[in-house]
This record gives structure tokens, C-alpha cells and sequence, in this order.
């Protein structure tokens, strides 16, 4: 008869039980945020944008790497930011605000994709100038989100667009890499391109993200309010936010 297993020594231990709710109730409420955002508006060029007051984040990542299903999925909703098989498909820098009470507290900016082989050399030049100058020269930038497709893992041109805004990271801009798809990654991959994407990106926050599966996005939408609330960031909402509602 097999003798009943003793339980291994060095067995992990369980985390405080009281830690779990709190986080679950700061995410929550970091999504009731993101759930306030509205079309704000849409530009071609940078010169176009408004110069807002508001602290702004920006989405940038390779074109097709799943910026805009990131932000529908972190503001639940469903056609906020227009997302497409079609690689290239977000054009123009789309803005949306952020707040509460229908006073906007941040700025969520939507930026075209790069990267993507069938657009002429022309138009990508252009563009890669114009996000040069965004994340160079917004003042209200307040932190870049760069999406990754972690099959393909961090590319040149993301290497480079963290050069760019190196700079900016040493006097506090923040900056998280989410490895979006992670629902294509078994979990022994997504541990091995996380730790060796988090040694690419020198500093900064790496999460892996699957707007599919629902994964990271309460822990980012917390990052993001962070970012944007640094002296409140223990809490989120004041008052009770009803759990937030998944379009159809
Ligand atoms: N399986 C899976 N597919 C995803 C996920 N996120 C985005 N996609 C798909 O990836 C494709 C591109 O998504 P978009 O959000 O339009 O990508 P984008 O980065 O905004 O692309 P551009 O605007 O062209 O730069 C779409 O077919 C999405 O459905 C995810 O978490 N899991
Ligand atoms: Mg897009």
C-alpha cells in the first residue's frame, strides 16, 4: 500500500491572504478609470495634435503587435480604437480622455504602427520622423506603453524607439513593455521571452498581456493609473465603482 506523501520541505509559501483583495480592488478600480475614455481626437501629424495639459500615455509598438485591442481592452470597450487584421491599419495619432466624474484626467494617444514591410519607404520614413519628434518633444508625455508580439520578440525598431526615449526615462518618463498574444505562448515561453525581454529593456515594467485571455490587464490598467496618480497611488477611486461591463 503506498504511504500517504509528505508535503515537500521547502514547499512555497502562500501569500497573505489579506494582500489578494486589496490588489483585486485597486485593479478594479484602475479599470473603472480606464473605462471613462472617450474620443478625444484624431491627427495626421504631430503638428495637429493639441497641445493638452493633461498627462499622456502613449501606445507605440510595431504595426499589427495589438495596440488598439490593448486599449479596447484595457478601457473595455469594444470600438474605441479601431483594430484590424490588416497591419497598418491605425493611420492617424488617435487621442482619447481619461477621468472620472466626466472631468479628464490623462490622455490615452493610439499610434500608428511600424514596421510593416508593404508601406512605402516614403511613408515610413515620414512616420518614423513624426513618432521620433512625438516622443522626443510632447511635453505632456507621461509614459509609453511599446506593445510587443513576443513570438517575434523585441525587433530593431523597437530597440531603437527605446533609444529615443532613454533619455526621457532618466528624467521620470515611464515606460511599460507588454508582450501582447500571450495566449499563443505556452507558460515555459512566456517566462523565457519575459526574462529575456525585461534584460532588452533595461529599467522600465515588462508584462506579458493577452487581450483573449483577459491576462495582465487589471495589473497594467494599475500601472497606468500609477503613472498618472503618483501621490494617490495606493487609491484608486474614492467611491465604489461598479465592476466594470464587457461589451457584447
Ligand atoms: N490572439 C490574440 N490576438 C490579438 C491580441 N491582441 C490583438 N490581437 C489581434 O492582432 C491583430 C492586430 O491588432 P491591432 O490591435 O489592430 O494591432 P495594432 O498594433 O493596433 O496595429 P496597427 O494599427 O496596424 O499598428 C488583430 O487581428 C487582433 O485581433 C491578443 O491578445 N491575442
Ligand atoms: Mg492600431
Amino acid at each position: 500500500m503506498p504511504s500517504p506523501r509528505a508535503k515537500p520541505a521547502a514547499y512555497p509559501p502562500r501569500a497573505a491572504p489579506a494582500a489578494a483583495p486589496q490588489v483585486a480592488e485597486r485593479e478594479r478600480a484602475a479599470l473603472g478609470w480606464l473605462h471613462t475614455a472617450h474620443f478625444l481626437t484624431s491627427a495626421p501629424q504631430l503638428e495637429h495634435l493639441p497641445p493638452l495639459g493633461l498627462p499622456e500615455i502613449a501606445f507605440v509598438g510595431r504595426s499589427n503587435a495589438g495596440k488598439s485591442t490593448a486599449i479596447n481592452t484595457l478601457t473595455q470597450q469594444t470600438r474605441l480604437a479601431f483594430a484590424s487584421k490588416t497591419p497598418g491599419r491605425t493611420q492617424h495619432i488617435n487621442l482619447f480622455g481619461v477621468g472620472k466624474q466626466k472631468v479628464d484626467d490623462a490622455v490615452l494617444a493610439d499610434l500608428p504602427g511600424y514596421g510593416y514591410a508593404a508601406v512605402p519607404r516614403e511613408a515610413k520614413l515620414r512616420w518614423q520622423r513624426v513618432m521620433g519628434n512625438y516622443l522626443m518633444t510632447r511635453e505632456n508625455l507621461r509614459g509609453v506603453v511599446l506593445m510587443c508580439d513576443p513570438r517575434h520578440g523585441m525587433t530593431e525598431l523597437d530597440e531603437i524607439l527605446l533609444d529615443v526615449i532613454r533619455p526621457r526615462v532618466q528624467q521620470g518618463l515611464k515606460f511599460l513593455v507588454l508582450l501582447t498574444k500571450a495566449d499563443k505562448l505556452t507558460r515555459s515561453e512566456g517566462a523565457k521571452v519575459l526574462s529575456i525581454t525585461r534584460l532588452q529593456a533595461g529599467g522600465g515594467e515588462v508584462k506579458l498581456f493577452s487581450a483573449l485571455k483577459k491576462q495582465g490587464v487589471g495589473e497594467a490598467a494599475e500601472l497606468l493609473w500609477r503613472w498618472v496618480h503618483p501621490e494617490g497611488a495606493d487609491a484608486p477611486a474614492a467611491e465604489p465603482e461598479p465592476p466594470p461591463q464587457e461589451d457584447a
